[in-house]
């Protein structure tokens, strides 16, 4: 990864020169959120498919790039390296308008976020400014990079999320009505609208993505189904006793992020822009993920969990489940990984990472308290 005093490390394209042709017509994709779960597979996917793809990082005086470490290439070895990094914000609109017109994307990913729920209530001015604000800013710099430009065949597609509908029962979909509970799930449905907007009044190709839960051995580690897995993992060998948990009744339809970001990319190939639900259709309790991924390991969760008021939220969002066929019938989607074989990919994973924890517990080099 680029050191400290260096720009985000992509050669020529980051001291703001104009990008070079691209060779053979090679597609190009700017993703906002790369270092995060979605923006990992999403690299790797669009990667696989001979992409070029450019990544907008934020300054963090912590590498914040363990999701992609693994797909990064020196950019000195310029004709190996296909993704590049910058350094952005949607905070700051005139980064993302010059790195607009310098990588003259074909595709842009919005995927960037403060994603967390609860923590929502503690910081919602700044989850505004990202999530809502942030998407704006980033349709105007689409917006005025076209007109500067002519490029008028640039794809947008904007992060929606399952939150958005909120108390509203289901089956949710595309026609539901949205009531969101938490200052996380207003700003997405501000973002959403500002898409649908910017596609009527300016013909923007923009798409809204409504996708449900969405899981995988990298999804963050204050996410309730990896909490579970990294305790389960810890538990298994000998690290954790003890599991502090919130609400066990909420229902969410979780699915596997690899097979979420096909979808996105899926909804830019289309004729048409549109907005569309991704789901899996199959809904499952936090305690029935708790009886998966305990049970998986030989242990009963009763013996490990223990409630905790502080991870009750303000206002819930009790039971999501979604109603994907506008995606199946259009787009040709459907997810491949079901609700079982996702919780146990992901305890394998963190058995793993927990085996790997313990070495180091028991060279000395780590406390076995330092609880994710
Ligand atoms: C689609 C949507 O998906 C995610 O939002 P989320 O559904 O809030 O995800 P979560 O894993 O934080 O909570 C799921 C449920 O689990 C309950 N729960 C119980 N005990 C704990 C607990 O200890 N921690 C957490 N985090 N949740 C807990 C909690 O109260 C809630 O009912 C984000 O990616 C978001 O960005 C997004 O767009």
């Amino acid at each position: 990864m680029a050191s400290e005093n260096e720009t985000a490390g992509s050669g020529s394209i980051t001291n703001g020169e104009p990008a070079p042709p691209p060779q053979q017509h090679r597609k190009i994709a700017l993703i906002t959120g790369i270092t995060g779960q979605d923006g990992s597979y999403l690299t790797e996917f669009l990667l696989n498919k001979g992409y070029e793809v450019h990544g907008l990082i934020r300054r963090s005086s912590n590498f914040n790039t363990q999701r992609i470490n693994h797909i990064y290439i020196d950019p000195h070895n310029a004709h190996k390296a296909r993704m590049k990094l910058h350094y952005a914000d949607l905070t700051d609109a005139s980064s993302l308008r010059r790195w607009l017109d310098t990588i003259a994307p074909d595709e842009v990913y919005n995927l960037a976020a403060q994603s967390h729920v609860a923590v929502s209530f503690e910081i919602p001015d700044y989850t505004a400014d990202v999530v809502a604000t942030g998407a704006l800013r980033l349709l105007e710099a689409v917006r005025s990079h076209i007109a500067a430009t002519g490029r008028t065949n640039i794809r947008y597609y904007q992060a929606g999320s399952s939150e958005m509908f909120g108390s509203t029962p289901p089956p949710q979909s595309e026609t539901t009505p949205f009531h969101p509970r938490s200052p996380y799930a207003v700003s997405k449905c501000a973002a959403h609208w500002y898409t649908v907007n910017y596609r009527e009044a300016y013909g923007i190709f923009a798409c809204n993505g409504i996708l449900f839960n969405h899981e995988s051995p990298r999804r963050g580690e204050n996410f309730v189904t990896r909490k579970i897995t990294r305790a389960v993992g810890r538990i298994k060998i000998g690290l954790q006793s003890k599991l502090f948990l919130g609400n066990l009744q909420a229902s969410r339809d979780w699915g596997f992020a690899g097979d979420y970001v096909e979808a996105m990319w899926m909804m830019l190939q289309q004729d048409k822009p549109d907005d569309y639900v991704v789901a899996t259709e199959d809904s499952h309790t936090v305690q029935e993920f708790l009886e998966v991924a305990f049970g998986y390991v030989g242990l009963n969760w009763r013996d490990h969990v223990v409630i905790d008021k502080r991870y009750f939220r303000p206002a819930e969002v009790d039971n999501l489940k979604g109603d994907a066929s506008r995606a199946k019938k259009v787009l040709g989607w459907k997810p491949k990984v079901g609700f079982e074989q996702l919780v146990k990919m992901m305890v394998d994973e963190d058995i793993e990472l927990a085996k790997r924890e313990k070495v180091l517990v028991d060279a000395g080099y780590m406390d076995a308290q330092q609880q994710p």
